[in-house]
């Protein structure tokens, strides 16, 4: 240990001498620092962040609130409540939830320009599968809307891929509605089997008909589940329980689930060929869109009867009419239709052999109190920043990894910051290389978010781009940026409980502001690297320099020639500027050679101060990089 000379206070540290990885360290103590929680990382730097930097009017109302607040000593709310546009129907219990934390605005049978008009003073809206959450809303919105919540399952409303460019949230209610969808496809099949809607309707018309609507028997009848997830599963075990033979096709369903309820899994082809009863549950997608088609229907057995409770797209109507003409297919039980409501006269809902419900399938007290439950906790969830296990456009992260992540999501966000910094001309980065350091498997280690938010650091400095874990990647992508990731095992001193050691982000085939900062022998590349330390993010490398300052407020490198007194000329400099020093770290290839000097600043230097620190004359550059 050696004193090196700086204000009163500082405590001194000094890391063994190596060439090139010595670093002399002043640590300057600072007030407290609460780390802040996983959520807040998200949160603040991603999803409310972006809420409060856009709504400067709000708090420039809520500073007016404040000054209000402290005069008549009420106690203070500082934070806006955001508003979220409830755009169908929900359940009072997650209208509760929802008026906890936000402005609710329950506007139903909205227009589609109605909700365009409105969607720009919404910072999430609630849906459920009439309203059309297109490419143009997510337009409207202009940055605000931060979550799309679907109140049910399917999100074929939903412009999926406009909502992630635009770093929106996608969250839906997977589950609440799944024995209400399932009992009414139950209820469909035994309807469309015994014709009790048709002679419901001819009795009350003043008919006896009795022959006329003689039905058929499910037991020891075949059916096939097509779409064995959530709904199919539930359907399977009740049709087993009616005494029918289950067969499913899902590609990709588990072998074991099937198992598990004694239904045999099987292909599409066979599927069709061996099912006297159809009854469909997969989503709309661009693949199942129209899967039921002419070509389709030539491979069914004759007679078969169907029954779609999942989305109407899925049936090719032409093809259905076609099939019902010509008794390939006797019945049909549908509650979804291509185009909700269908046209008065929609072919295939007035056919005789067709029965219809109005997209019943969720509908009943008991599922539509949960799904409003449901998708409001998800909601507020991802107003708070926090991850939703509900999102269907963001990866999926426990909530036991983001809280061991958490320090290193503002690690990555500040070397992402830091590197691009260093870039001479900021814009024209393209090959990205992370490495992460680590004694964990590769297979423990969930880095998504890291590169999110290293995504984030790095482009959010030299764009009006806002980034947050949903749109990171495709932002990458759009720009160009080619992202690597490389592992590398700890040398040793970390552990299986540190998920990292260190984050090194490398910008290769650039110029650099800050020649030291050029790595990989020579190449053009500028390099910095981090790790954790006490909890706080670390700057532990700048090109071949190691260092270690604590990456808050700014900092400054500078390099030069390793002399005594240069240290305490630059403190100097900046106490006259009244610069708060907060971190100091000098890393130098072997003394009295090259020195290179990260200074951690609370404020932001002016021109005049680190003019002066440039005229020092052992200084042959320096950089003040914002953090
Ligand atoms: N009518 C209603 O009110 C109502 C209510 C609930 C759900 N639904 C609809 O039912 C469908 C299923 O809901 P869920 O909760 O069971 O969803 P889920 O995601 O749990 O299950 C869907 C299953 O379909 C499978 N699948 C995907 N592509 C397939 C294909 N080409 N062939 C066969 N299977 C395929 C998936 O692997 C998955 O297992 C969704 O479309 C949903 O919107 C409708
Ligand atoms: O996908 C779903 O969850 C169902 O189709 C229910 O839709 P709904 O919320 O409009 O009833």
């Amino acid at each position: 240990m050696a004193a090196v000379p700086f204000p009163a206070g500082s405590a001194v540290n000094l890391a063994p001498e190596a060439s090139p990885a010595a670093s002399i360290s002043l640590v300057v103590p600072s007030c407290s620092r609460n780390l802040r929680s996983p959520r807040h990382f998200l949160g603040r730097g991603s999803l409310l962040h972006s809420y409060r930097e856009r709504r400067p009017a709000a708090f420039r109302s809520n500073a007016a609130r404040a000054e209000v607040s402290v005069r008549s000593q009420q106690p203070l709310d500082v934070t806006p409540r955001p508003t979220v546009l409830v755009a169908e129907k929900l359940g009072e219990a997650g209208l509760d939830l929802l008026r906890k934390v936000a402005n609710v605005d329950c506007s139903y049978n909205l227009s589609p320009e109605e909700l365009l008009a409105k969607i720009s003073l919404c910072d999430a809206v609630i849906v459920r599968s009439a309203t059309k959450v297109t490419k143009e809303v997510f337009e409207a919105a202009n940055g605000r809307l931060k979550v799309v919540g679907r109140a049910g399952v399917g999100i074929d409303n939903v412009n999926l891929q406009a909502a992630t460019e635009k770093g929106c949230l996608v969250v839906n209610a997977p589950t609440a509605n799944t024995v209400a969808a399932a009992e009414h496809a139950i209820a469909l099949l035994a309807a469309l089997a015994r014709n009790v809607a048709q002679a419901n309707a001819s009795v009350k018309s003043g008919k006896w008909q009795r022959s006329k609507y003689t039905g058929v028997s499910l037991v020891d009848k075949t059916i096939a589940v097509m779409g064995f997830g959530k709904v199919g599963s539930e359907v399977a075990r009740r049709a087993k329980g009616l005494g029918m033979h289950v067969i499913a096709h899902d590609p990709y369903a588990p072998a074991d689930r099937a198992r598990a309820i004694g239904v045999e899994l099987v292909g599409f082809d066979e599927a069709l060929a061996r099912a006297d009863y159809i009854s469909l549950h997969m989503p709309l997608t661009d693949d199942t869109r129209g899967i039921f088609n002419d070509e389709t229907f030539a491979k069914v057995k004759k007679g078969v009867r169907i029954i779609n409770v999942a989305r109407g797209g899925v049936i090719d109507d032409a093809a259905l009419i076609k099939a019902l003409d010509n008794g390939t297919v006797a019945q049909a039980a549908l509650d979804v239709f291509e185009q909700e409501p269908p046209a008065k006269d929609n072919k295939v809902v007035q056919h005789e052999n067709v029965i219809v419900t109005p997209h019943l399938g969720a509908s009943t007290v008991e599922a539509q109190e949960g799904v409003a439950v449901e998708i409001a906790e998800a909601v507020v969830g991802a107003l708070r920043g926090e991850l939703s296990a509900t999102a269907v456009n963001a990866p999926m992260v426990s909530s036991k990894v983001l809280t061991e992540l958490a320090p290193y999501v503002s690690l990555a966000e500040k070397l992402g910051k830091l590197a691009v910094q260093l870039v001479a001309g900021g814009g024209g980065v393209k090959d990205v290389t992370i490495s992460y350091t680590s004694a964990r498997s590769p297979d423990d280690l969930d880095t998504r978010l890291l590169r999110a938010m290293i995504v984030k650091g790095l482009v959010e400095p030299v764009s009006n781009a806002f980034i947050n874990l949903v749109n990171a990647d495709y932002v990458a992508k759009h720009r160009g940026i080619r992202i690597s990731e490389e592992r590398h095992p700890a040398e040793g001193g970390s552990t299986q409980a540190q998920p990292l050691e260190s984050i090194a982000v490398k910008i290769s085939n650039v110029e650099s502001k800050f020649s030291s900062a050029v790595s990989d022998g020579g190449r053009v590349a500028v390099a910095v690297a981090g790790r954790i330390k006490d909890g706080l993010p670390h700057l532990s490398q700048v090109g071949q320099f190691s260092m270690d300052v604590s990456l808050e407020g700014s900092v400054i490198l500078c390099k030069q020639v390793d002399q005594p007194g240069i240290i305490g000329k630059v403190g100097g400099l900046l106490g006259d500027g009244n610069v708060n020093v907060s971190f100091m770290s000098v890393g130098r290839t072997s003394p009295r050679k090259q020195a290179v000097m990260a200074i951690g600043v609370d404020e932001e230097p002016s021109k005049e101060v680190l003019h002066r620190i440039g005229a020092i004359p052992a200084v042959e550059e320096f950089v003040f990089l914002k953090l």
